[in-house]
């Protein structure tokens, strides 16, 4: 079966330091797939070569068997893989209603025109208030942006990436900087997003880690060192001890 998303040979240096290192990885249709490893493993390097905010210095990457390694990223979003974005300032002052249904417009090819012609379109409204919902923010989707809570944000992030209808969605830690009783919320509305959706997540904690991937694939020093199911790699020697420390999962 042809992967959602895969690299070949992936390989990446800056100067004299080899930030990603002959990475072959294939993301299944649907996957929630974790991508772990120590500080400065290349993780976020990794998660950039892919979105295409970076370009590979050798290696391809295939999106449903497409090559894509030179798409910029814009292109890629369109072809069906996308990442999060912060909220910036326009967004914030909009509500997260607005904000999404937007996106959803912006999908069905209708850009911005559908403002002058709102009443037309309530049927995207309704599609915007029932995706916040399934994130919960509906009760906040009247409320500007910038007013609410951080995890909310982040939130609201995740839900505008998902209007667009990736099948592939990249998530470089969702849930940093959000209160530690939010942040299993934010990662248990992730793992239950459509199983058409393949998600991607660099995450720092294992916590959230093990409750959210079905496959865990781990970078030491650029290069691919494990990869597994959750119970694999957590009683993988080698992992624990590069990584996961046996104090914790010991
Ligand atoms: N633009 C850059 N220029 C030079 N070196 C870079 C650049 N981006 C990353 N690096 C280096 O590449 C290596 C991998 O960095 P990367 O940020 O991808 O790791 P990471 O696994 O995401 O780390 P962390 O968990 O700390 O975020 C590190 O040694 C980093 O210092």
């Amino acid at each position: 079966m042809i992967a959602a998303l895969e690299t070949v040979g992936l390989r990446k240096s800056f100067g004299a330091l080899a930030a990603t290192r002959d990475v072959s990885l294939r993301i299944e249709a649907g996957a929630r797939h974790a991508l772990i490893g120590p500080n400065g493993a290349g993780k976020t390097t990794l998660i950039n070569l892919l979105s295409g905010v970076l370009r590979p210095d050798a290696g391809r990457i295939l999106l449903d068997g497409a090559d894509i390694t030179f798409l910029p990223p814009h292109r890629r979003a369109r072809r069906g893989m996308t990442r999060t974005f912060q909220i910036n300032q326009l967004f914030a002052e909009m509500t997260p209603l607005e904000t999404v249904a937007l996106a959803l417009s912006e999908r069905r090819g209708l850009g911005r025109r559908w403002w002058r012609t709102l009443a037309a379109h309530a049927d995207m409204l309704d599609e915007a208030a029932a995706l916040l919902a399934r994130f919960g923010l509906g009760d906040a989707m009247r409320l500007r942006a910038s007013v609410l809570p951080y995890g909310k944000q982040r939130l609201l992030e995740i839900a505008i990436a998902i209007a667009g209808g990736p099948r592939v969605l990249l998530l470089d830690e969702p849930a940093a900087g959000v209160p530690e009783d939010e942040r299993h919320e934010i990662l248990s509305i992730v793992a239950a997003l459509p199983d058409d959706v393949a998600v991607v997540l660099i995450e720092h904690d294992m916590d959230l880690v093990f409750s959210f991937a079905r496959r865990i694939s781990v970078l030491v020093d650029g290069a691919l060192f494990v990869e597994g199911s959750p119970e694999e790699v957590a009683r993988d020697p080698g992992v624990r001890q590069v990584y996961l420390g046996e104090a914790r999962h010991g």
